[in-house]
């Protein structure tokens, strides 16, 4: 028999005297008012105070005897719902609550309620949900205004150039050299006469009427973009054809050295340079000028690759026009990156090594497939595929790349447990087929124009979602993989979602519990999901798993608590993932709770 049996009853017994309690209570205006959800989360432990009363390191490491939560939401709703009687007409409270009583109807921020106070109790045993992890009830991080008269992290501009090179890899950049010849035959007048082509035939617009204004705003934001996306192209190419021009320059100089090395190196130096200078038709001054940048991105090339010139964007002219981070740390740092630079590169860009037959570089791709199917390391060593890293543990691990959930036909039959129907005030106020969030009461709507919900707009509602700026990477703590931050995230941003198999009744495995106001339900990502099933627990978490609805459907989401570039990527499983666990904690915090060496 488990020990934990002897105590079974006791979170029951310690729940339910303090829910009785807290509804004695005469006033709760002392709790803090801006949770939404509140819930109080309850948990008792038995340790030995030993001989020695003020003994700091107990011998034995404290048991967990009762966990409970208890829903505060209730009780607080019907005190709120109190006072607003006590200060509003009767028809006006009585209206409210018409639709309140319906069961199972998601409460909504500034609706008051007028059900009694009906508090339950979650409750858990502590060895039966051992390894289940749980989405943060407390409310999302808050984006953060930094006061003008703080220290304000400011990246070198080597980080920039760095960041810029992970932004424009995980961008909507298409560097196809294909572009380039398809703006060929674009003409753009500037008269209200529009001459815009319409994907393969130029086609001329009169702007008159309203319709076909539109119509050529639409085209021409069409057009805008390709001539964007064919100039940054050029950009990348000329970059790299100029890198080269460098090195044939320094192989010319070297070749005659070595056919005459009668003559001093720096006339055959001159000798190239004075030829150049007339191919080019500048001046000494404007090739010197210009080839110092240029000997900048040679060197970048170098140490990084040509992919982080190809990727660089404006930072690399900057970078290499100062110099001032051209130093020994800079350029290991450069060629530790290069090949997680490559591995985005060939995944979520397979044209790229196109722009390299311009100088007669091969176009064949190095890393295929989906770009968390390989594992990196921050050391520079070769990455490899995500399945040989559990090979040594499961010689069957496979694991499919997700968009999206997917759901457990033999255990839903066709339900999705995450349905999450509006209320039925905002269906009598709106009508049906309107979503408004519950957290900022704003219009939810998969198409950008008729969207006012902004809670998460790199996930839901804006444009087209982009891959997030992270990779799956050897950790060097000994949790095998983990989730590195490629590129900042804000505090409050949402990086991605938690997608894999939602089931349930899965158990002693890694997996997220959740739950609507009527269902529970999981989603477990042992063979399939996204890149959150590599994140890694942490007791100083930079991120939290959190719930968000978006159009009548719940969503675990990841929400940066403020994430700088570089950095893993972490949550905090809780409490409940590790009672009663056979396993230590290993994210080497200073205030980490979960370390079994320390508590022995
Ligand atoms: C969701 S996975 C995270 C990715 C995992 N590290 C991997 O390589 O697949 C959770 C597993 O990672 C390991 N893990 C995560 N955080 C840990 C920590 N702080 N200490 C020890 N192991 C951890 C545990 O083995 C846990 O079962």
């Amino acid at each position: 028999m488990d020990s934990t049996d002897h105590f079974e009853g006791l979170s029951k017994a310690i729940a339910r005297t303090i829910e009785e309690h807290i509804s004695k209570l005469k006033d709760s205006t002392g709790w803090p008012q801006e949770f939404k959800h509140p819930i109080l989360r309850v948990e008792a432990f038995l340790e030995d105070q030993g001989p020695d009363q003020d003994q700091e390191d107990n011998p034995l490491r404290p048991f967990q005897v009762a966990s409970s939560k208890i829903d505060l939401a209730p009780i607080f709703r019907a005190r709120r719902t109190r006072r607003a009687l006590d200060q509003q007409p009767d028809e006006e409270v009585s209206s409210r609550s018409s639709d309140e009583s319906e069961p199972g109807s998601p409460h909504r921020r500034g609706v008051g309620r007028l059900r009694v106070a009906n508090m339950h109790m979650i409750e858990e045993d502590v060895t039966e949900h051992q390894r289940q992890i749980a989405t943060d009830t407390r409310s999302f991080p808050k984006r953060r205004k930094v006061a003008s008269d703080k220290f304000v992290f400011r990246p070198s501009t080597l980080d920039k150039l760095i960041i810029g090179i992970w932004e424009q890899l995980h961008g909507t950049l298409d560097l196809n050299p294909q572009i380039i010849s398809e703006q060929y035959a674009i003409t753009v007048p500037v008269s209200s006469n529009v001459s815009i082509p319409n994907d393969n035939t130029a086609v001329e617009i009169r702007s008159t009427g309203p319709a076909l204004q539109n119509d050529a705003f639409h085209r021409m934001n069409t057009l805008c973009r390709k001539v964007t996306q064919a100039s940054r192209v050029c950009r990348s190419i000329e970059i790299v054809v100029q890198a080269k021009w460098i090195e044939l320059f320094e192989d010319k100089i070297q070749m005659s050295i070595a056919t005459m090395p009668h003559i001093s190196k720096t006339k055959h130096h001159k000798q190239a340079f004075v030829e150049a200078c007339q191919d080019f038709g500048w001046s000494e001054k404007e090739l010197r000028n210009k080839m110092a940048i240029w000997r900048g991105y040679k060197e970048v090339k170098d140490a990084a690759g040509w992919v982080a010139l190809i990727f660089a964007g404006m930072g690399i002219y900057r970078f290499c026009k100062y110099r001032v981070e051209f130093t020994k740390e800079a350029m290991k740092r450069l060629r530790n990156l290069r090949p997680q630079f490559e591995v985005a590169a060939d995944t979520l860009h397979p044209h790229w090594r196109g722009l390299l037959t311009i100088i007669g570089d091969s176009s064949k791709l190095q890393f295929a497939g989906h770009p968390h199917d390989w594992v990196v390391s921050e050391d520079g060593a070769l990455p490899v595929p995500l399945r040989s890293t559990y090979l040594d543990r499961e010689s069957y691990f496979e694991f499919e790349q997700l968009e999206e959930s997917v759901i457990d036909e033999r255990e839903w039959r066709g339900e999705d447990p995450r349905w999450v129907p509006q209320a039925n005030a905002v269906v009598q106020a709106n009508g049906p087929g309107i979503y408004v969030c519950a957290v900022c009461d704003q219009n939810q709507s998969d198409e950008p124009a008729l969207n006012s919900c902004y809670c998460f707009p790199n996930l839901f509602g804006c444009v087209k979602r982009k891959p997030p700026p992270v990779q799956i990477y050897r950790t060097n703590k000994g949790q095998n993989n983990g989730l590195l931050a490629l590129a900042p995230f804000e505090r409050g941003s949402g990086i991605g979602e938690f997608v894999g198999l939602i089931t349930k009744g899965v158990r002693h495995v890694d997996v997220m519990d959740s739950a609507t106001a009527t269902t529970s339900y999981q989603i477990w990502q042992g063979r399939q999901g996204n890149f959150t099933r590599f994140i890694n627990h942490s007791c100083k978490a930079n991120a939290q798993f959190s719930q968000f609805t978006w159009l009548d459907t719940q969503h675990v989401i990841l929400v940066s608590k403020g994430i700088e570039a570089g950095v893993e990527i972490s949550v905090d499983y809780g409490d409940r993932y590790w009672a009663g666990l056979d396993k230590s904690c290993l994210c080497g915090e200073s205030c980490c709770r979960y370390r079994r060496d320390r508590r022995r």
